[in-house]
């Protein structure tokens, strides 16, 4: 599998950033950080399996498999140790990457995710909703989580466009991977430096998912990130963006 992505940034300073998204993204979820983010180091952005322009396999996926085809792809690029910085499935592929390519991680920034997710009931539903209906149907509810109710109305109706335009079938599985997705009992064995931040009014993985994180990954820290919800970064890149450079600062 190789990944869509953009790849932007100096290739010869500092530890390349990978940035993964959430699930209903594109690459474009993460421009309120890329280009600040690559004025520093190279910043590779990767469409995550089933979403924007890469492929879509007919599911269901796992987070590992999802994992693996980001290290695949790094390898395309020559790409060998990063940094990674996940929010939501992002973050859990970031986990999952951790865990399964652990040399290839020089520091982890989980966002808005989590070991295991609540209300998975709702992931299943949501799978199949989009086989049934398309992402349309689920998009508008979607943005009611990743934004607070005074959010700029233009910047929640392009995201939900963006959420819209999803693959059925990728968005689907991706559903089923988060459904699978539980790291509880490896969180220890993880080594890299590892920063963590939710969203204060985050529904989706509230700040007691962050704090798991936090206190199961040795030396991780949690950031919490006031007035805003799971997208924390797009809605609050003036706290988000200085976090994130701060630690690669710190890390790599
Ligand atoms: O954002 C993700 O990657 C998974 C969590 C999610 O779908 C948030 C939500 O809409 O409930």
């Amino acid at each position: 599998m190789r990944l869509h992505l953009t790849d932007e940034g100096p290739r010869d300073s500092g530890t390349p950033l990978v940035l993964l998204c959430s699930l209903g993204s594109t690459v474009d979820m993460w421009a309120p950080q890329r280009e600040e983010l690559a004025r520093e180091r190279r910043v590779v952005t990767m469409d995550t399996r089933g979403h924007g322009g890469s492929p879509v396999p007919a599911g269901p996926y796992t987070v590992a498999e999802l994992a693996d085809d980001v290290v695949e792809t790094l390898d395309d690029l020559g790409i060998g140790r990063a940094a990674f910085a996940g929010l939501s499935l992002g973050g859990a592929m970031s986990q999952a990457i951790a865990l399964r390519a652990p040399d290839r991680v020089v520091s982890l920034a989980l966002l808005c995710t989590a070991a295991r997710f609540g209300n998975l009931a709702t992931f299943s539903d949501r799978a199949v909703k989009a086989r049934a209906e398309g992402v349309e149907a689920i998009a508008a509810g979607v943005v009611t989580r990743w934004f607070t109710a005074d959010a700029d109305e233009d910047m929640v109706a392009r995201m939900q466009a963006m959420i819209a335009a999803t693959p059925p079938e990728g968005y689907a599985s991706c559903c089923e991977a988060i459904v699978g997705w539980d790291s509880r009992a490896d969180l220890g064995r993880i080594s890299a430096p590892t920063l963590v931040i939710s969203g204060a009014e985050d529904p989706a993985t509230p700040p007691a998912d962050g704090e798991v994180l936090a206190d199961g990954i040795p030396g991780a820290r949690l950031e919490v990130v006031p007035d805003a919800a799971h997208l924390a970064s797009y809605q609050r890149p003036d706290v988000v963006t200085g976090l994130l450079a701060e630690h690669l600062k710190a890390s790599s």
